[in-house]
Formats: C-alpha cells, sequence, structure tokens
C-alpha cells in the first residue's frame, strides 16, 4: 500500500469515527430529552423513552445502538440528571424501574438488528411490528424486574398494562418517523 492510500483509508477511519461519536452525543441528547417528557405515575412513569431506544436502535444497527444506550446509562450511573423527570445515580438501578434501564440497551440491540434484517424504512408494517417488539419486550423485562419487587400481579398492572397501549401508540409514532427519515439502515449499521 503506497503512502497515499494509507492516509486516505486513516482519513477515511477517523471521519467514520467522528461520525459515530457524533452519533452517540445525539443519541444520549435525544434519550434525555425522551425522559424529561412524563406523565408522573407510581411506581412506574409515562416517558417517551422507548419511542427514543426503539428509534436509536433503528437508526444506528444493533451495535452503535447498543452502545449509544449504555453510553446514556453509564452519564446517569454518574450522576447527571439523564434518566425519568431528571433523576440519576446509582438509585435508579436498584429502584422499580431498574429493569426498564436494563432493558434499554437490550430492547436498542434487538431493533437494530431487526433494521438491519429491512425491518425499518419503506417497509412501514415491518417497520411497526419491530418497533412494538422493542416496547413489549421492554415491558417482558422491566415487568419482571417489577415482580420481583412487588410481585407478579401488582407488576403486570402497574407495570406493564399500563403501557400497552402507549407502546402501540409509540410504535405507530416511530414507524411513521422512519418511514419518512431513514434510508434503510446497512447490515453494518452506521
Ligand atoms: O428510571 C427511568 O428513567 C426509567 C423509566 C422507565 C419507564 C418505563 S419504559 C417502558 C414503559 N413505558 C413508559 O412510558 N414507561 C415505562
Amino acid at each position: 500500500m503506497d503512502h497515499s492510500t494509507a492516509r486516505s483509508l486513516s482519513e477515511l477511519t477517523r471521519s467514520a469515527t467522528l461520525r459515530r461519536l457524533a452519533a452517540i452525543v445525539a443519541g444520549t441528547v435525544l434519550l434525555t430529552i425522551a425522559s424529561r417528557i412524563v406523565v408522573p405515575m407510581v411506581p412506574v412513569p409515562i416517558t417517551l423513552q422507548t419511542l427514543a431506544v426503539t428509534l436509536i436502535g433503528a437508526l444506528y444497527g444493533w451495535r452503535l445502538g447498543a452502545v449509544t444506550v449504555i453510553a446514556w446509562l453509564a452519564q446517569g450511573a454518574a450522576g447527571l440528571p439523564v434518566f425519568q423527570s431528571g433523576t440519576g445515580g446509582i438509585a435508579p438501578f436498584l429502584g422499580p424501574t431498574a429493569g426498564y434501564l436494563l432493558a434499554f440497551p437490550i430492547v436498542a440491540a434487538f431493533t437494530g438488528w431487526l433494521a438491519q434484517r429491512g425491518w425499518t424504512g419503506q417497509r412501514t408494517g415491518l417497520a411497526f411490528a419491530a418497533m412494538l417488539a422493542g416496547n413489549l419486550l421492554c415491558l417482558a423485562i422491566g415487568g419482571a424486574w417489577l415482580a420481583v419487587m412487588i410481585g407478579a400481579k401488582q407488576a403486570f398492572l402497574h407495570g406493564v398494562a399500563p403501557f400497552i397501549i402507549g407502546g402501540v401508540l409509540k410504535s405507530a409514532v416511530g414507524a411513521g418517523i422512519l418511514r419518512l427519515v431513514a434510508r434503510p439502515v446497512s447490515r453494518e449499521g452506521l
């Protein structure tokens, strides 16, 4: 490989890395904004977090999607007020919403994986199904955590059932956004 080819390759790598870093920052900002759009409920509030998480997965691909959500979780764990209603620190990882927090990177990876297989963009039915599957996965993991804390019946009544219709609506909004903005994610993601 000659000198100029090596330099072009290293410039390409650097610009791809910068693009990914910018995407991570943008994704964590989006998640923080979505966490501030809250209808307070006890023990689990309504938020726009699952919309943000599933969109990040679908737009970034499974790997960068999961990394972005993990970066946001790390910001919260470090004490930044990025979780629902401006909470942060270690307490949210021990409280009733910890299961949802831990589910978020898995959900981003899952919707990203589906998007990389074509469940996105102009294929609105598939995009909706991917977003809905992500929302339901989040409720399953979050509800399972809550069940350990307050019992299965209460967890279903307070941590799953109230969010199903919202999950369907958020999935429809997400699929609409993907239809407008997504060029189909390549199999590699961003
Ligand atoms: O502490 C947090 O920041 C996480 C809050 C989790 C809220 C969950 S996410 C799934 C379900 N849908 C909602 O609108 N709220 C709950």
